[in-house]
């Protein structure tokens, strides 16, 4: 796979926003989360604002890594598993984020630790949407998200190309 073409870059701004109305949206749930598992290392960001907002003090991580250089996947490592006590009951009350949903593998191979876990995340590409039960906004599969703590400031080619701004 290689990097797609169109790009959908997020400011810190709107990260914080988005993060923002994701915990508005599942403190509309009335479900009671016992604590947060976030997806490392992009589930860590969005983590922290959604641990602020619902008060979830008990965190733990889930660290896996696929992505190995830029867009493409490789297999999935798992670098460190889920505290016992929280999948002891199949991740009942259990909170889980991750920054986004892709392919949707992240995701299903966490489900098989917490299946009865709710996974939330801020971006979602179609392919994943049906591994995630609360996100918020979708682009399409051709996108690459670009997130705030991979970025720094560089000329932009306009969109219709061949021309300059
Ligand atoms: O739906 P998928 O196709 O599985 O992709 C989604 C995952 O990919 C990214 O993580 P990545 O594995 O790049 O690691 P990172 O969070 O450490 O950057 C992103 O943070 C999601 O966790
Ligand atoms: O669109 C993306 N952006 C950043 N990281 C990612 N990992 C999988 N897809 C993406
Ligand atoms: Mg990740």
């Amino acid at each position: 796979m290689s990097l797609p073409d169109k790009a959908f870059p997020v400011s810190w701004d709107q990260f914080h926003r988005d993060a923002r109305a994701l915990a508005w949206r599942l403190a509309g749930l009335n479900s009671e989360f016992k604590a947060i598992v976030c997806i490392t290392r992009g589930g860590l960001v969005p983590a922290a604002i959604i641990s602020r907002e619902l008060n979830i003090r008990l965190i733990d991580t889930v660290c896996v890594a696929s992505y190995h250089d830029y867009a493409n996947q490789g297999e999935m490592n798992l670098l460190k598993s889920i505290a016992p006590e929280l999948t002891a009951d199949g991740g009942e009350g259990v909170l889980v984020v991750d920054d986004l949903t892709d392919t949707g593998k992240t995701a299903a191979e966490v489900r098989t630790m917490l299946p009865k876990a709710h996974f939330a995340c801020l971006y979602a590409k179609p392919k994943g949407v049906p591994t995630i039960d609360t996100f918020i906004t979708e682009v399409s599969q051709d996108t690459w998200i670009y997130f705030p703590w991979d970025m720094g400031f560089t000329y932009q080619e306009p969109i219709a190309k061949g021309h300059r701004g």
